[in-house]
């Protein structure tokens, strides 16, 4: 059995020198506001795959209001999803994930966070797509307020 999820994510700018993107640090004029490391992409993801199996959602498993996930480091959810979905039988099939923002440009630190998330999915490279736009200085990312990541995921009974 086949079974699709999406993730949507978005995350204000605010002060700092860097974003955290797919597992990886990129320096930015700008950093996020979040409770955890405010990282776009695995967030996305992270919905994406709870999503597939009608789990619910990032917030749910990892509360805002929880001081545990202050500052953390978004790959710690990615790996707790993964073993939600395997304890219910499922792998990852393939992910395509989209980038939204004017900057930082996302193309050259792309197969670094395709290596980052394969490898805490536990699944090969080629199965784990990035990609990126800006939405041509239109609306928030257009205005350079924020940065948001769209996520498509395929899970099948491993
Ligand atoms: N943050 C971004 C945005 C875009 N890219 C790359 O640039 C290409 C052109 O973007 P357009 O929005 O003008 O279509 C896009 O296809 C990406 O390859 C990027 O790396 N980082
Ligand atoms: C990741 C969590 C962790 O508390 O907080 P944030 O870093 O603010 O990110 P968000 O995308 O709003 O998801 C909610 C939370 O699960």
């Amino acid at each position: 059995m086949i079974r699709i999820g999406q993730g949507f994510d978005v995350h204000a700018f605010g002060p700092g020198d860097h974003v955290m993107l797919g597992g990886v640090r990129i320096a930015h004029a700008q950093g996020v506001l979040a409770h955890s490391d405010g990282d776009v992409v695995l967030h996305a993801l992270c919905d994406a795959l709870l999503g597939s199996l009608a789990l619910g959602d990032i917030g749910k498993h990892f509360p805002p209001s929880d001081d545990a996930w202050r500052d953390a480091d978004s790959r710690r959810f990615v790996r707790a999803v993964r073993d939600m979905l395997s304890e219910r039988g499922y792998a990852l099939g393939n992910a395509d994930i989209t980038v939204i923002c004017e900057s930082p440009k996302v193309n050259p630190h792309a197969q670094v966070m395709r290596e980052v998330i394969a490898a805490d999915l536990g699944v090969d490279i080629d199965r784990i797509s990035i990609k990126a736009t800006t939405t041509e200085t239109l609306g928030f990312t257009g205005r350079r307020e924020g940065i948001a990541a769209l996520a498509t995921v395929l899970v099948q009974r491993a």
